[in-house]
């Protein structure tokens, strides 16, 4: 099971904000997209989820989605996490979040996605009654991950799970998304965040004027001096 894109493109309108970018993840595997504030990656995720136009191609286990609805896209397993946890519905609770993402699964394997979920972010069980929107941040973004899960997803799709998060617990977010590996899916990450970048990815690719500019190791992003930093015009 592989997510490839082709020489994919993101428009708005006549506006063309990602270029020619090739990219695959297979399962199993964390790619990372890194790069600064409007280098591209929502649009880069959004045109590999169908929200944004695009052109060129996208495949996931071989089958050709870049014409699909996306709709079609979510129930082949392309599924995305949207920037600032927008798949939940704040007002209503935890418990009421996950019986709504998990409605469409017949009874046992509902209660069986339920315990999974639950045992990978425990936090979950303890906030049932909680409204979403009083979560904590590190808290929403696992909810979203949960919910997410619930579309069976073969490649998960996350724009900035980081965002907004104080520094410990980015910690408690990175265990989490680490403990998604046992799932064997395909994870496209999109940070800004080089500490999670490095923690999480297997590679990375560096994104910048919507162009993929610059392709490496994890290892390589602890070097603030080195090329990635560099690049990505922070440092
Ligand atoms: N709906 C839109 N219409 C027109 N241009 C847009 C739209 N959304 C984003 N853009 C432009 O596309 C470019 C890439 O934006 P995008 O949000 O994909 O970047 P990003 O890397 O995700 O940044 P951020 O981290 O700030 O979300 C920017 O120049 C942005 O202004």
């Amino acid at each position: 099971m592989t997510l490839t894109a082709t020489s994919l493109s993101a428009h708005y309108g006549r506006l063309q904000v990602c270029h020619n970018i090739d990219l695959s993840v297979s399962a199993g595997e964390y790619l990372i997209v890194l790069g600064a504030n409007g280098a591209g990656k929502s649009s880069l995720l959004g045109a590999l989820a169908g929200i944004v136009a695009s052109s060129g191609g996208i495949t996931l286990s071989g089958r050709r989605l870049d014409q699909a609805s996306a709709r079609v896209r979510a129930g082949s397993g392309l599924v995305l996490v949207p920037e600032g946890r927008g798949n939940l519905f704040a007002p209503l609770t935890v418990e009421e979040n996950l019986a709504i993402a998990l409605r469409h699964l017949p009874g046992a394997e509902r209660r069986e996605m339920l315990s999974e979920v639950l045992a990978l972010f425990p936090i979950l069980g303890e906030r049932g009654a909680q409204p979403a929107g009083m979560l904590s941040g590190g808290e929403q973004q696992m909810l979203a991950l949960a919910v997410a899960l619930g579309r069976r997803p073969k490649a998960l799709l996350l724009d900035e799970p980081s965002q907004g998060l104080a520094p410990v617990v980015l910690d408690e977010l990175i265990a989490a998304i680490g403990r998604l590996r046992s799932l064997g899916m395909a994870l496209l990450i999109a940070e800004q965040n080089v500490r999670f970048a490095a923690a999480l990815g297997d590679r990375f690719v560096l994104l910048r004027g919507g162009e993929i500019i610059h392709e490496g190791a994890p290892a390589e992003l602890a070097d603030r001096r080195g090329t990635a930093f560099r690049l990505m015009g922070t440092h």
